[in-house]
Formats: C-alpha cells, sequence, structure tokens
C-alpha cells in the first residue's frame, strides 16, 4: 500500500461498531480502521486528532503485547498503524457516509488525525486456499461474557444463576436497542457441548441482534435490521450457502432441504470453534472446565433435562476456551473492582505524578503484562494490589467485548488446516477482532450499569410478562432440528 497514493475509490464500506469504521480494499486482503468521535466533538479538532494519535498506538501495542499473548498467536492479528493523507480520509468519509447504518451516524468518522489501522481482511482468505475460486463464507460471532460471576462480592443472588447477557436483554429491550429478545445464550455457546452449541447459533440465527454476522466473498450478507440496509432473511441465507453444502439437498429425502443446509452450516460453525486444541496421549483434545463456576444460566431456553448429557467442556486451545480464560480474569465481578477501583482513585490525587509508574493510561508493555499476570490473589490493602486488579477486570472486559472471525472456503482433499468433518471439506481460519483495551475511566460507568441491568431483571421477571414480550417467546419456536 503506497500511502501517498491513496485513493478513496480503491476502498468501500465495511462495517462499524461503537468506536471504529472499517473500510475494504477493493482488490487486495486489506482493511482500514479509522476511530469514530461523538458528533459533537468535531469542533475540537486539536483535541480529537490527539487522542487518536495516543490511542490508536495504544490499540496496537495492547494487541500485541497483552492480547497476543493471553489468547495466542495464531488467532490475533495486531495490524499496523497508517498515517494516511488528510484529503484522503476526508473524500473517505464523504464516500461511506451513505453507507452507514443510521443507529451509528451519532459518530463521525475521524478526518483529523490522519491516523488509521492497517489489518489483514479477516473476512477473506489468500486466493490459493481456494477450490473454483469459491467465495469464501465468513462468521463474525460477538459471543459476550461466557460464565456465571463467582465472586464473593456479589450482592444480587440472581447474578449468580442468570447470566450477564440474558438479563442484558430485557433492559436492551426496554431501552428499544432492540426491538425482540434474543434467545442467545453465550454460556450455551461456551459449554463445549455440540448440542448447545448448536443451539445457541441457531439462536443466533434467528436473533442476530449485534452478535451474528455473516459475510460471503467478503460482502455482508447477513446481519440484524438495523445494521444493514437490506434484511436478509434466512431464506436468502440458505440460498447463499447452498452451493458450499450440496449434498445436503438429498438429505431429509429431500424434504427440507433448508433446514439440511442450516444444519450442516452450524455444524461447520461448531467445528472450527472447538478445533485448534492439542492432544493428549490418548489423541482425545484436552478439555478446559469451569469448575468455580455454575455452568448452566437459568434464562437459556436449552432444556434441563438435557444438560447432564456427557462431561462436556471445552478443547483447551480453541478459541473459545482462550477467550473464556481471559475473561475469567475477571474474578471480583464489578462489585468486588468498584471499591479498588476507588482505592485507586483515592491515592491518585494524593499523588497525581503515580498515574504513569501505575500504567493507568499506558503504555501497554512488558511491564502492564506483569502486573496482570502476577497480580497477588489476596488484597494486602497496598494501591499495588489494587492496580493489579483493575487491570485484570479491563483486560477481561476487552475479550467479553470481542469478536470471532470464522473464515471457510471450500477445498481439495489434501489441503491443510482442514476441518475434520464428513464431506465436503472446507478450509479454513479462526479469528479474534476487536481487541481495544477498555478504559480505566469507564469502571463507575460499568458499576452503575450492573445494578440497573439487575434491578431492571428482577423487576421485569418478578412483575407479569408485558402481552407483547411474551408473544415474542412464545413465537421463537425452534426453526430446525436438533443434531
Ligand atoms: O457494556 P456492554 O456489555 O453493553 O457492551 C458494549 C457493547 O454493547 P452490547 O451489549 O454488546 O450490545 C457495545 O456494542 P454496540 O455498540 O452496542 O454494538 C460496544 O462494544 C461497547 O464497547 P465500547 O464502549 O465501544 O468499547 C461495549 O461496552 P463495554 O462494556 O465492553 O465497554
Ligand atoms: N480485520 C478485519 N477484517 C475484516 N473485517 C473487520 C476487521 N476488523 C473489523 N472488521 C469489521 O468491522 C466491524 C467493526 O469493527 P470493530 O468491531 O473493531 O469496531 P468497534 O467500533 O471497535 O466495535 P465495538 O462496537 O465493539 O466497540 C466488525 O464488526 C467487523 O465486521
Amino acid at each position: 500500500m503506497e500511502l501517498d497514493k491513496m485513493d478513496e475509490n480503491d476502498w468501500k464500506y465495511h462495517g462499524e461498531g461503537n468506536k471504529s469504521l472499517v473500510v475494504s480494499h477493493l482488490q487486495h486482503c486489506k482493511v482500514l480502521r479509522l476511530l469514530k468521535f461523538p458528533s459533537e466533538d468535531s469542533a475540537h479538532t486539536r483535541q480529537t486528532a490527539e487522542q487518536a494519535f495516543r490511542h490508536i498506538p495504544n490499540i496496537v501495542d495492547y494487541s500485541k503485547y497483552v492480547m497476543k499473548p493471553l489468547l495466542g498467536e495464531k488467532y490475533v492479528h495486531s495490524g499496523e498503524v497508517v498515517k494516511l493523507p488528510l484529503d484522503f480520509v476526508r473524500q473517505l468519509s464523504l464516500k461511506v457516509q451513505q453507507e452507514r447504518p443510521e443507529l451509528r451516524c451519532d459518530k463521525v468518522m475521524d478526518t483529523f488525525s490522519g491516523c488509521g489501522l492497517c489489518l489483514p481482511n479477516l473476512t477473506q482468505l489468500p486466493l490459493h486456499h481456494l477450490r473454483d475460486h469459491s467465495p469464501p463464507i465468513c462468521v463474525e460471532i460477538k459471543p459476550k461474557c461466557g460464565f456465571l460471576p463467582f465472586s464473593r462480592h456479589i450482592t444480587k443472588e440472581c447474578k449468580r444463576k442468570v447470566c450477564r447477557f440474558c438479563m442484558h436483554q430485557h433492559y436492551k429491550l426496554a431501552n428499544g436497542k432492540w426491538k425482540r429478545l434474543s434467545r442467545y445464550c453465550p454460556l450455551d455457546l461456551f459449554s463445549g457441548s455440540k448440542q448447545r452449541m448448536y443451539v445457541a447459533l441457531k439462536n443466533l440465527l434467528e436473533e442476530p441482534q449485534n452478535n451474528l454476522k455473516i459475510f460471503k466473498g467478503g460482502e455482508l450478507i447477513f446481519s440484524c435490521k438495523d445494521d444493514a440496509k437490506q434484511q436478509p432473511e434466512l431464506n436468502d441465507l440458505i440460498q447463499h450457502l447452498r452451493p458450499y453444502f450440496p449434498h445436503s439437498n438429498s438429505l431429509y429425502n429431500g424434504h427440507q432441504p433448508g433446514k439440511a443446509v442450516l444444519n450442516e452450516f452450524i455444524q461447520v460453525i461448531c467445528s472450527a470453534l472447538l478445533s485448534g486444541g492439542d492432544s493428549n496421549r490418548s489423541g482425545e483434545p484436552r478439555k478446559v472446565h469451569l469448575s468455580e463456576s455454575r455452568p448452566h444460566c437459568e434464562a437459556s431456553p436449552f432444556p434441563r433435562d438435557l444438560l447432564r448429557n456427557g462431561n462436556h467442556g471445552l478443547p483447551k486451545d480453541s478459541v473459545l476456551a482462550k477467550i473464556l480464560q481471559v475473561q475469567m480474569l475477571d474474578n471480583l465481578d464489578i462489585e468486588g473492582i468498584y471499591p479498588l477501583y476507588k482505592r485507586v482513585e483515592q491515592y491518585l490525587e494524593e499523588f497525581p505524578r503515580e498515574r504513569n509508574r501505575l500504567q493507568i493510561d499506558g503504555p501497554y508493555n512488558e511491564s502492564f503484562m506483569d502486573t496482570v499476570k502476577n497480580c497477588p490473589t489476596e488484597d494486602d490493602g497496598s494501591v499495588e494490589y489494587a492496580v493489579g486488579k483493575v487491570h485484570q477486570y479491563r483486560v477481561a472486559m476487552t475479550a467479553k467485548d470481542c469478536s470471532v472471525m470464522i473464515t471457510f472456503a471450500p477445498c481439495e482433499e489434501d489441503e491443510e488446516h482442514q476441518l475434520n468433518l464428513e464431506k465436503p471439506r472446507f478450509t479454513y481460519s479462526v479469528s479474534i477482532l476487536d481487541l481495544d483495551p477498555k478504559p480505566y475511566e469507564g469502571i463507575p460507568h460499568q458499576y452503575k450499569l450492573d445494578t440497573k441491568i439487575v434491578n431492571y431483571y428482577l423487576r421485569s421477571t418478578q412483575a407479569p410478562p408485558p402481552s407483547s414480550l411474551y408473544k415474542e417467546r412464545q413465537d421463537c419456536t425452534l426453526l430446525f432440528h436438533a443434531v
């Protein structure tokens, strides 16, 4: 990429989240990730540019020195900081504006710093992997928190029984963020049980919200209604997927071939999510078990009488096991962290210059990582302990908000990195994205949000359900057969 010859016509809108906007190159497997700011900040050009200059290198360092060692080299792509011509960025911003979903337009793209991140386009696979040039399918999942908190600091019993995602659904519905409740439960996805994972993925397909996106050849073909201009239906998705699962038409004796396509598709995703584990002597992948935490969420729609089937766990090196282990660095819960945050704040009020030594805002280097890894288990009342736990909490928060991308395409028989399935055979890659540091200043907000979510959940589940909400749940009938 020649930075002095950047042309906005070589790039197109690819997607965005709350904090950044991503454009992809038309020919090369590259994306540019650019920061966004609240529209009201756009008058303060110098401050926003300075913020980006600081934040983008921090994102790369945090990915390289903190998240990569924790999650594994193979899953994390840290990218590189690029300095882009301001004129290019301004033209690009104008070009992509009409593609942006309305719900993201409360923020504007940073056109002041010229600073961006260049990353591999993870929705694509290198061309030589592709048989017949079939475009790759990419499934992006934002799995969210996969365990129930086990901290002794928890004051509301329901937090030990119902997961944060399922509780949060009620609050989001009431706030108008989503129109329907999702039946997806992260604890099912992280269970390692193929049956539970199947149900979790099926529920994501029925109500993707911001937890599921599907791309074909780098183009978004399936996501939630508010995030895509044209709403793709499951039937459209089946048409897209059909050529990848040609023999599924003969399954079910030719009846409901669409279901067979989705069944196979879900099984490919499950296999990719469970792949990457090493083998012990018996040849079985070593499993990790979550002994500290109750493994089932009471709000999950997965039938309870099926829970005892089998002794499941995630293969040790699978992407989900890696993410879950990092999420579980949050072992005090926000209720245990908030008093420690206040301890740090009090200390910083007295000794403001200590902020740098304690690496509150970075740099995110080996020494930050040492603090995360070597934080003592017992509270000795020191500010060092409080800072260590706060750092660990922030790292866990990143893992609770990251996304997994599984990209696959049909391949020849002898291809490496194959998914171990009966026919058809796919070459695939699994990556983790959106691994940005979460701000230290965000902790009071997290504390308040936690209280609101729990209180709202208790109120809404103790009161009789409003008729429309109840109806939504009734309408969510199973679409496919369980495997
Ligand atoms: O707090 P949560 O659990 O709602 O997560 C936020 C996400 O909402 P979600 O519940 O996934 O729809 C939220 O996602 P959306 O903007 O809703 O797509 C962001 O990812 C946010 O992170 P950040 O502030 O942009 O760094 C996320 O905030 P963090 O809590 O991770 O900082
Ligand atoms: N390397 C990549 N390759 C392909 N697509 C990408 C890549 N990085 C990001 N994307 C796409 O861009 C979207 C937005 O990126 P990202 O999730 O990093 O934004 P964000 O604003 O940081 O998210 P959040 O809302 O969690 O704060 C992703 O959902 C994904 O579809």
